[in-house]
């Protein structure tokens, strides 16, 4: 790895191969071992995905531009028990950032029932658009799911690396005041077990590489970032590296960035999976409840500390 900034980047095209047809070829498993390398030694990589048309990614985003462009009153009426599934927005220390959640967004009736609360008049074009990329985006969360499995060996065996539904968030970084560079959305790690992220082409996302040097993303059109979160670190047992990443604003035009995020379901146990425990890796990680996980993400403890750092501050992994 050379100090480019921008060779720390791996990309990684899927637009080729398909589990159904692919797997078991050796070109799957030259796939695999791309995918575990970037899982492990970066955290992060670009997923070159030409299945999902730009057609769609630009309906999308206009849809995203129409969302957010509702009344704050309407937009609060997203709400949910869980902080990361609801409507957030208008704090101080993020006054760029709003966002919006659809939980288990998967299910159709779901995004309908979103789309009737935003718009009591309906809006048949955002449910028919937003499920269709999400049904298309959960397609390559699970392609990227077998290839994990696979490298690893344990694809014979599992077919999910932990129950999860999609949660899909929906955000709109506005300009900052005078095009000046400055935070979009604070450093973190994902708490829910992966990200799979796309945005309108206003770049912004940073994210911090091992030596600590913070890399701005260009991803191409066709492109989606991939990032390792918290849950599924734990479940490699610290194979994996979930990085910290931010949004930094610069320049005059709004961002709009789209996540589906496989979310572990409530009273799921997040544990190291005992293949990946050897004399070489020894158990890292205490196994945890992954809603306390997340109620201890939100607390004041937790907020003064290095986003990375929480799931091992959580109690039990001291
Ligand atoms: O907007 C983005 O590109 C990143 C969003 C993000 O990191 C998150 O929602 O967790
Ligand atoms: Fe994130």
């Amino acid at each position: 790895m050379g100090s480019d900034p921008s060779s720390q980047i791996p990309v990684i095209n899927f637009s080729l191969v398909s589990p159904e047809l692919d797997r078991g070829t050796k070109e799957w498993h030259l796939l695999c071992e791309k995918v575990r390398e970037a899982c492990e030694s970066y955290g992060y990589f670009e997923v070159v995905y030409d299945k999902i048309s730009s057609v769609l990614q630009a309906e999308t985003f206009s849809d995203l531009k129409e969302l957010f462009g509702l009344p704050l009153e309407t937009k609060k009426k997203n709400v949910n028990p869980n902080p990361f599934y609801a409507y957030a927005g208008q704090y101080a220390t993020a006054s760029l950032y709003e966002s919006l959640g659809i939980e288990d967004a998967s299910d159709p009736d779901s995004v309908r029932r979103f789309e009737e609360l935003m718009w009591p008049q309906g809006n048949d074009f955002f449910s028919k658009t937003i499920s269709s990329i999400t049904q298309q985006m959960d397609e390559l969360n699970r392609t990227t799911r077998t290839l994990i499995l696979d490298a690893y060996g344990l694809g014979e065996t599992l077919n999910s690396i932990m129950p999860c539904t999609t949660l899909l968030r929906l955000t709109k970084y506005k300009a900052s005041p005078n095009g000046e560079y400055m935070e979009g959305i604070t450093a973190h790690t994902d708490k829910l077990l992966s990200a799979l992220l796309c945005a309108n082409q206003v770049f912004g996302l940073e994210v911090e590489a091992k030596d600590g040097q913070w890399i701005k993303l260009f991803p191409s059109p066709n492109s989606f970032i991939y990032m390792v979160g918290d849950p599924l670190m734990a479940w490699s047992n610290g194979r994996m590296h979930a990085a910290n990443h931010r949004v930094m604003m610069e320049g005059y035009e709004d961002r709009y960035s789209l996540g589906a995020f496989p979310a572990p379901m409530e009273g799921t146990t997040i544990k190291p999976i005992k293949e990946l425990v050897d004399e070489e890796h020894p158990q890292i990680l205490e196994e945890f409840d992954y809603m306390e996980f997340i109620r201890f993400s939100l607390s004041k403890e937790s907020l003064t500390m290095d986003s990375a750092r929480q799931a091992f501050a959580f109690p039990g992994n001291y």
